[in-house]
């Protein structure tokens, strides 16, 4: 028979694991703070905790509790009361950006509130810690922080990084969201002031994703910027110098990538973020072989996309492989969403990759990528140049391809103007329009835009979240078609089944799984995407497929494989629960 352990979840729930799976709670890191909920039933007498921790963000609470410890039930005091108080506190400030910064600053004076509350509100605070006010956020990051929140790297330190990441107060550490702020969103160069959005992912990876905070490091690279009016700021925080390039950027970078694996193993994972185009294909191509990461824009994006499109087929009727797409960008997001419709329509019909490529089509600012144009191509156009006459415009394009799909990508806002709109509707019944660029203000064309243009036909989505428009009588709803969905879930099957590397096909999984989440009730609101607010059973199951599929891989290292993975991934989840003092 075999033996099992009782376990309390993080909603209070009694689930029984099996030993095996009990035995690696947490991923297999050890909980050295007790941030488990596997830990929460033991009793922990505060001063223990309040004296080793007592500067720690996670245990202000301790501080607090001492005032009410004898007057009120704890958890009730600090669950319910704190968190409608602070909420209600968010609520007053009229500005998106003010209420980032309270809650940045909940944030590092107590963590686990803060968690609780953005798990508790996901779909009214994503927005604010999230996409697209981490946008403004960083653009004025220099001038609205007091203390700063991250690991920042500079070409200073270069020779020493190591001993740089061995400051960094936690030693177990997960999951590093890195970025060097060359494009940050649709923003453009933004230099160090990018750390918002590793920052802000990481947040995502703990809340969405259930990955403890102390195993979540961001870290900015500051390798100069280009942006002259950063240079000239003075309240700009990192180096006044133009960016370094070439042969001073790679060794940086190789340094960089050592100096985390060994410090941290071969199993933490990096996740590439918001790098320009001209480096995140060659960081991607060159460490994806040594060490195990993950680029958002290209790969989170993609997954995301795709799980959208396949959900889509149960609103149009048909199959990926029906459909034309066309891109309004061929960067990062543009070719590696290409490139994984590509792959599953190959892995749906049989035929080779390269035929399935042939069904989708870019536009770059130069025009649509034809092969008379190959030769000066960047390397990741190169397989979208298929056989055609240039064609200049996205409207031509659009003309001459006759798309299924439109997807936007380029970073660029107002690009999908009426009269491209109007033509994907003259030939299609139900078009798909993708307006994927962030934030808000880059935008290929807005929701209400998009369905007053369709005439209330376009089956869309858009990349920073846009609220419900009523059009000709019926309330249409956009989904937010962003990596969102994706890193968190995926991140947390990598961690637990304890993956050393990434390989597509856990890409797949994870798409698939996401997929799998629209209920036929989304799908009655015109949903692509399950509603965010499902978002933690929704990456659990994501991180179970991915899971299963790195197993299925041979990419595994964490044995036994536990047998039910979606209720073990539940179970590696973090809980921002108060622990019982005595
Ligand atoms: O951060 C987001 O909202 C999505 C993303 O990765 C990007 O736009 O670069
Ligand atoms: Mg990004």
């Amino acid at each position: 028979m075999e033996s099992t352990m009782k376990e309390i979840r993080g909603d209070g729930a009694p689930c029984v694991l099996d030993m095996d799976d009990a035995a690696t709670v947490g991923g297999g890191v050890e909980d050295t703070y007790g941030e488990d909920r596997a830990t929460e039933e033991q009793l922990v007498t505060p001063w223990t905790v309040s004296v080793a921790r007592f500067d720690d963000p996670q245990y202000f609470c301790v501080m607090n509790q001492f005032e009410y410890v004898c007057l009120y039930d704890l958890n009730v005091l600090l669950y319910r009361h704190q968190e409608r108080k602070i909420m209600n506190n968010i609520r007053q400030y009229q500005l998106p950006l003010q209420k980032y910064m309270a809650l940045m600053d909940l944030q590092e004076g107590n963590e686990r509130l803060f968690y609780k509350l953005l798990i508790d509100n996901v779909e009214e605070l994503l927005p604010i810690v999230y996409t697209p006010t981490v946008g403004e956020a960083c653009q004025k990051y220099g001038s609205i922080f007091s203390r700063p929140q991250g690991l920042y790297i500079s070409l200073k330190e270069k020779g020493k990084i190591l001993e740089v990441l061995k400051n960094w107060p936690e030693r177990s550490i997960q999951v590093i969201v890195v970025t060097d702020g060359e494009r940050i969103l649709g923003l453009g160069d933004l230099g160090c002031q990018g750390m918002g959005i590793p920052v802000g992912k990481l947040a995502l990876y703990t809340a969405l994703g259930g990955v403890r905070p102390s195993a979540c490091l961001p870290i900015t690279l500051d390798v100069g910027t280009n942006n002259e009016e950063l240079l000239n700021d003075e309240f700009y925080i990192g180096l006044r110098q133009r960016r370094a390039t070439g042969q001073e950027y790679a060794e940086f970078l190789q340094e960089f990538m050592s100096a985390v694996k060994q410090n941290y193993g071969e199993k933490v994972l990096i996740q590439f973020e918001d790098f320009a185009n001209h480096n995140a294909f060659d960081l991607l191509a060159k460490y994806g072989t040594t060490h195990l990461v993950f680029n958002d824009d290209i790969q989170g994006t993609a997954s995301v996309v795709l799980a959208g499109l396949v959900a889509a087929q149960k609103l149009i009727s048909g199959t990926l492989a029906d459909h034309k797409y066309l891109f309004l960008g061929a960067g990062e997001a543009g070719t590696g969403i290409a490139e994984l419709i590509a792959l599953e329509i190959s892995r749906q019909t049989k035929a080779p990759i390269e035929e399935c490529r042939k069904k989708i089509w870019l536009v770059d600012s130069k025009g649509l990528i034809v092969s008379s144009r190959k030769e000066s191509l960047q390397h990741f156009k190169k397989p979208w140049a298929h056989d055609h006459e240039p064609v200049g415009s996205l409207l031509d394009a659009v003309h001459a391809i006759k798309p299924t799909v439109l997807i936007g990508t380029s970073g660029k806002g107002q690009t999908f103007t009426q009269d491209v709109v109007e033509a994907m509707s003259s030939f299609n019944e139900k078009p798909i329009i993708l307006a994927l660029s962030n934030p808000t203000s880059q935008s290929e064309c807005t929701a209400e835009q998009a369905y007053s243009w369709s005439k209330g036909r376009a089956v869309f989505a858009t990349g920073s979240p846009f609220d419900p428009v009523e059009y000709d009588g019926k309330i249409h709803v956009p989904g937010q078609a962003n990596n969102a969905y994706i890193f968190p879930g995926f991140g947390l099957g990598v961690v637990m089944s304890g993956a050393i590397r990434v390989h597509d096909n856990m890409l797949l999984a994870a798409s698939e799984a996401l997929a799998q989440q629209v209920t036929e009730e989304n799908f009655e609101k015109g949903l692509i995407y399950p509603p965010f607010s499902n978002i933690r059973k929704i990456s659990a199951h994501i991180a179970a497929n991915v899971a299963a599929k790195a197993y299925e891989l041979g990419l595994a290292t964490r044995r036994p494989r536990p047998k039910d993975l979606v209720k073990y991934a539940e179970s590696c989840m973090y809980s921002p629960v108060y622990r019982n003092y005595r």
